[in-house]
């Protein structure tokens, strides 16, 4: 675009003064240089004034409003109208201002003047202002250089203030890129020197020619030095002369502006080629060759690109809303699908919840009859316990029973015991009574032959009733060598067919206590005393001496 911009860029006053020069008319040494002084003036003058309104009169003391150029010069030459005004312009630019305040009224320094400068020069580089030396400011230094960038500054703020939209460019700044130069003028000796007048190396840059002249600026401001060199040129040209003149000046701007059309057109083609956005220079390029009314042809052929492009800018839109139609449709299509899954979701979820809720309901009724059932169980238990126990009492609270010894290895085995049916035993003493034997009745007679286990089992009974609350006492009574520690512990050799009432009474205990866990905690305590002579004795006591 760049590229492209350069190319509108037509210096009038080049392609004005090379007529002049073909008519031998060129302007005397004197009146040029009469002419450039008044024109830095115009424009120094131009700049202060804008300084002393953008700062206000004020703080631009030291800057009168029509200046010389050494009061110019000495005004800006402490950095801090420069400052200021580009702080109006662009706030925050420069950060720091040092000012004869801030150093407590003292005469600032060459170097604070420096600074000041410095700071300006830094700021205005980066917004691409046309920048100068800060040599410029003193004695010898080029006064015209601080004047246009003054004057940048000037159109900097007037394009902000007219909302700064698109890219600031200022024309005095403006180099045509050297594609541009080649493309545009390459055996055009005007343009040539519009070329070097644009880069500030001709000798018109001090009187305004820098190229603020273009034909395509607006500002009727920046046309003045054209009239004003036209003006000088035929000034003192005899009437009959001027008409020729005008002719001559007329033809050759036509050249150029045919030639400036040519390139533009192939610059267009090359940019529609590519693909860039260029209806910017479409836009121009209709203005330019309006403006031109010997140009129809090419005129019919910008037109022409023109409503190409139109036509493809259309197409192009065109494509991208069917795209945006189709993606909407693509979109529209996904909600009802979305729609659709949400329906079956809800549906599914309502359809879970319903089931989770029967479910809770028959879970709650089966934990109610599970509850009663546990009320009903207790009672039954309860009821269980007190017939079991009555049945214990029936059987008798006090139970005798008789176990009979074998013979033990090498003992004379001529037997007593005459007969044993159930609860009677008969014993053979011939010695007492008429037939010699006695009979004697107990709940149960054990035989020789009886295990531990069937001697057990008849007891094992009472030790559900210990767990119901009930007071039991088993015990074994008899002559020395009977058989009470067999029976009531087991052998020497003890093994778990061998052992005896307490060991099996001890295991029952605790296998009951386990099993009813869930529903009664027992605390078990064992004691073991031994009573012998009518002397109680504690058998756990480890300490040795077992306690009376
Ligand atoms: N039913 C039995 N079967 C086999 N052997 C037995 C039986 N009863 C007792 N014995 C044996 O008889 C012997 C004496 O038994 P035990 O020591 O139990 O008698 P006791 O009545 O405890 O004697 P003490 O009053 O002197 O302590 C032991 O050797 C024992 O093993």
């Amino acid at each position: 675009m760049a590229e492209a911009a350069s190319l509108f860029s037509l210096s009038a006053a080049a392609v004005v003064e090379d007529v002049l020069r073909e008519h031998g008319c060129r302007l005397s040494d004197r009146d040029l240089a009469s002419r450039r002084t008044g024109e830095a003036a115009a424009r120094r003058n131009e700049a202060a004034g804008w300084l002393r309104r953008t700062v206000g009169a004020v703080a631009g003391r030291d800057l009168p409003e029509e200046p010389s150029e050494e009061e110019f010069r000495l005004g800006l030459r402490n950095g801090q109208i420069l400052c200021s005004a580009l702080n109006r312009v662009h706030p925050g630019a420069v950060q720091k201002v040092v000012t004869a305040d801030s150093v407590d009224g003292a005469a600032l320094s060459a170097f604070q003047y420096f600074e000041n400068v410095r700071n300006f020069l830094v700021a205005a580089q980066e917004i691409g202002l046309p920048c100068f030396e800060a040599s410029d400011l003193e004695q010898g230094g080029k006064n015209a250089r601080v004047v246009n960038c003054v004057l940048a500054l000037k159109s900097y703020g007037d394009w902000k203030q007219c909302g700064g939209t698109g890219l600031w460019k200022y024309g005095g700044n403006l180099k045509p890129s050297a594609s541009g130069k080649s493309l545009v003028r390459k055996n055009s000796e005007p343009f040539r020197r519009c070329q070097s007048m644009n880069e500030g190396e001709a000798p018109y840059e001090d009187a305004g020619f820098n190229g603020d002249a273009h034909l395509d600026c607006g500002d009727m401001s920046r046309s003045r030095p054209l009239k004003m060199l036209v003006s000088a040129v035929l000034s003192d040209k005899r009437p009959d002369e001027v008409p020729q003149l005008l002719e001559s000046m007329l033809g050759k701007l036509v050249d150029e502006f045919e030639n400036r059309l040519k390139s533009q057109n192939e610059l267009v083609k090359a940019a529609l080629k590519n693909g860039t956005d260029s209806t910017k220079c479409f836009s121009k390029s209709k203005v330019l060759v309006e403006a031109t009314p010997n140009f129809s042809e090419r005129k019919m052929d910008t037109s022409e690109i023109y409503s190409k492009h139109k036509q493809t800018k259309k197409e192009a839109s065109g494509k991208v809303a069917l795209k945006q139609h189709s993606i909407l449709q693509q979109q529209s299509k996904h909600l009802e699908d979305l729609k659709a899954n949400l329906q079956t979701t809800r549906a599914g979820m309502e359809f879970i919840q319903m089931k989770y809720s029967e479910d809770l309901n028959i879970l709650g009724r089966h934990l109610f009859s599970l509850a009663h059932a546990a009320s009903g169980y207790h009672k039954v238990l309860e009821e269980n316990r007190k017939l079991y126990n009555q049945v214990q009492d029936l059987k008798g609270s006090i139970r005798v029973y008789c176990r009979i010894r074998p013979f033990l290895p090498g003992q004379v085995s001529s037997s007593t015991v005459g007969c044993i049916d159930d609860g009677n035993i008969t014993i053979i003493t011939p010695k007492s009574g008429k037939d010699g034997r006695k009979s004697f009745s107990f709940n149960k007679v054990f035989g020789p032959s009886s295990t531990q286990d069937e001697v057990f089992l008849d007891t094992q009974p009472l030790i559900r009733s210990v767990l119901d609350g009930y007071n039991v006492c088993i015990f074994a009574y008899g002559q020395t060598g009977s058989g009470k520690t067999f029976t009531m512990s087991g052998p020497k050799n003890m093994t778990e067919q061998t052992q005896g009432v307490n060991y099996r009474a001890l295991g029952d205990l605790f296998n009951l206590a386990e099993k009813r866990k869930g529903t009664f905690v027992y605390d078990i305590a064992v004691q073991m005393i031994e009573i012998y002579n009518e002397q109680v004795r504690d058998l756990l006591i480890s300490d040795g001496l077992n306690k009376n």
